[in-house]
């Protein structure tokens, strides 16, 4: 885990799918010297090593449901390792109390605090359906998946850090 004593920032970006997560990180990166972990582009990542754990969370993300937390928090961990870095922006994660919990028992750094992307579901959808990233996710079906699991797993996570005066919300 990390050397104690160093201060480690981090930074959660949440918002629903498609509201526009990776594109303000990548502004927000090139500004301040963070180091941008997107969990979706981790899982993705892991899905072209051809391993059962790779099929497996391929199975999962095409149903548009969330992986195991631990699988998620371990290759966070292990992403921030290896960058040497000290600011991490969190892209797309925590997206459950679940994983919330895994964070805070494995990783235990406290967010500075959280941006939340605030955005129509009528635009998030028009953005997705035309992204054409070629993800196997970003088809109607899917899609109406992911905004119920936002809806029911992580606006409980928002609500969360609300409560803690931890939330700056976007537009
Ligand atoms: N402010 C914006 N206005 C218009 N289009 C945007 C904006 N932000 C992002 N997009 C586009 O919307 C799509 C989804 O954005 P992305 O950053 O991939 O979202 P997320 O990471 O939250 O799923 C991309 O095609 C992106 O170029
Ligand atoms: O912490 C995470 C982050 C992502 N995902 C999975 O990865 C998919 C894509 O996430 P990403 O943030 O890339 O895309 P978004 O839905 O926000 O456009 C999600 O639907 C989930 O299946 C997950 O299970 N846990
Ligand atoms: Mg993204």
């Amino acid at each position: 885990s990390f050397p104690s004593g160093k201060k480690i920032t981090v930074v959660f970006v949440i918002g629903g799918p498609g509201s526009g997560k990776g594109t303000q990180c990548a502004k927000i990166v090139s500004h301040f010297g963070f180091t941008h972990l997107s969990a979706g582009d981790l899982l993705r990542e892991e899905v072209k090593s051809d391993t059962e754990q790779g099929t497996m969370i391929k199975n999962l993300m095409h149903e548009g449901k969330l992986v195991p937390s631990e699988i998620i928090v371990r290759l966070l961990l292990k992403a921030m390792l290896a960058s040497g870095n000290d600011k991490f922006l969190i892209d797309g994660f925590p997206r459950n109390e679940e994983n919330r919990e895994a964070y805070e028992k494995i990783i235990k750094i406290e967010p500075e605090f959280v941006l939340l992307i605030d955005c129509s579901r009528e635009e998030m959808e028009r953005r997705i359906l035309h992204r054409n990233q070629g993800r196997d996710d970003d088809n109607m079906e899917t899609i109406r998946r992911r905004f119920e699991v936002f809806q029911q797993s992580t606006l409980p996570v928002i609500q969360h850090y609300e409560k803690m005066g931890k939330l700056r919300r976007v537009l």
